[in-house]
């Protein structure tokens, strides 16, 4: 029997068996399995290249990028070019945009690469259409953007949450509070700060058992730990926890009532490419779910110029600073002053380890 056809097995059977609490174990069970040949489905062959495919790949650069996923024509193209100077096709009809556009929106002193993307349906990560691709490369996104036809119904939002999900991306979510630790020998060790309520050590060994792990420490930190968490934690090299926000355009088109109703859902975003609704306040919102710390350097003597920040990413170190200065810039470095909330006094004098916060005053002395 083919991965496939195990899968769809799996999928029936959960489908037919009732959940309580004499089938929990079996389902955790079953749900383990499901998580490990959908890896074994994911994985490229032994030989073949594991890129997205050629020409599709678009390499990394700025200083960090959004990826653009959604159904066909909900508008992904149309926002690329109101907020680069990037033009990517945009047409009434679907699959316009036959592979990735990045564009570069520039922000705050940040270079954000926004990557435009074809649009994918139901079953994408299996391979139909694009979606391989597409779903590839969302993977490698610091935060993603799932734009939404406001005039259509909500299972669209539903049907690419489980796009993404099945390839391994976790949306919004945080790493299970799981120690895990595979081991050379020793058996399988289990242990909770307070009883999980939703996990047990013969369910947790039974799922090891089938992924062929026979010594381990486990430790479940939070009691609110659920099967899937506990899997994910397994399969944590195939995990990408992203945050997304949902972004629902054309809302001119839909009652203001509406609107209002889809505005206050959680993470969510409306705008209007045609009418410039909802913008700018979309582009704040991007850069405030991507977290960067801007900095002022300062060269002794001289005032820092407090309108070229440096940008680099959320809990960066010095040592982050200097590589993103040049990467053989740490050989020269002595220690740097720091003013700003990360300095317990102004200025501290820091070390490659110290973690920098958003608006420091850095200074880096030299050999
Ligand atoms: N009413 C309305 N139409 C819009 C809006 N934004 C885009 N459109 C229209 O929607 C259609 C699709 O726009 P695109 O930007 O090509 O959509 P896409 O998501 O890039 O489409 P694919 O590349 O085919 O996946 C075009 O006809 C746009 O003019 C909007 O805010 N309101
Ligand atoms: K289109
Ligand atoms: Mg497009």
């Amino acid at each position: 029997m083919g991965v496939l056809e195990k899968i769809q097995q799996i999928q029936e059977e959960l489908a037919r068996t009732q959940k309580n609490k004499a089938t929990e174990y079996h389902i955790g069970l079953l749900k383990g399995k499901l998580a490990r040949y959908r890896q074994q489905l994911l994985e490229p062959p032994p030989g073949a290249s594991s890129s997205p495919g050629t020409g599709f790949e678009v390499s990394k650069s700025g200083d960090a990028r959004v990826a653009l996923i959604g159904f066909p024509s909900v508008g992904k193209s149309s926002f690329l070019g109101k907020i680069t100077s990037t033009k990517s096709e945009v047409a009434q009809y679907s699959f316009t945009t036959l592979t990735s556009v990045p564009g570069v929106l520039q922000y705050e002193g940040a270079e954000i690469q926004i990557v435009d993307l074809p649009g994918i349906i139901k079953g994408a990560s299996e391979g139909k259409g694009r979606g391989r691709q597409v779903v590839a490369t969302a993977k490698t996104a610091d935060l993603i953007l799932m734009v939404l036809d406001a005039t259509k119904g909500s299972d669209q939002r539903q049907i690419l949450e489980r796009e993404l999900e099945s390839v391994g991306i976790r949306l919004n979510k945080s790493k299970p509070n799981i120690s895990f630790k595979v081991k050379q020998n020793g058996g399988i060790k289990f242990s909770s700060t307070n009883p999980p309520r939703y996990l047990n050590e013969k369910l947790c060994q039974a799922i090891l058992r089938d992924y062929r792990i026979h010594n381990a420490d486990i430790l479940i930190r939070d009691d609110s730990c659920t099967v899937e968490d506990f899997i994910d934690v397994i399969n944590e090299n195939h995990r990408h926890y992203i945050g997304c926000i949902y972004v629902y355009n054309k809302i001119d088109a839909v009652a203001l009532e509406e609107v209002d109703r889809i505005a206050r859902e959680p993470n969510t975003v409306v705008m209007s490419c045609e009418m410039n609704l909802g913008i700018q306040d979309l582009v704040e919102e991007i850069w405030y779910r991507l977290h960067m710390t801007r900095l002022y350097t300062k060269r002794r003597g001289v005032s820092p110029n407090f309108n070229d920040p440096m940008v680099v990413r959320q809990n960066s170190t010095i040592e982050d600073v200097c590589n993103s200065i040049h990467k053989d810039f740490k050989s020269q470095f002595k220690y740097a002053l720091v003013w700003g909330s990360s300095a317990k006094h102004s200025p501290q004098k820091c070390g490659l380890g110290h973690k920098v916060h958003d608006q420091d005053v850095v200074s880096i002395v030299t050999k």
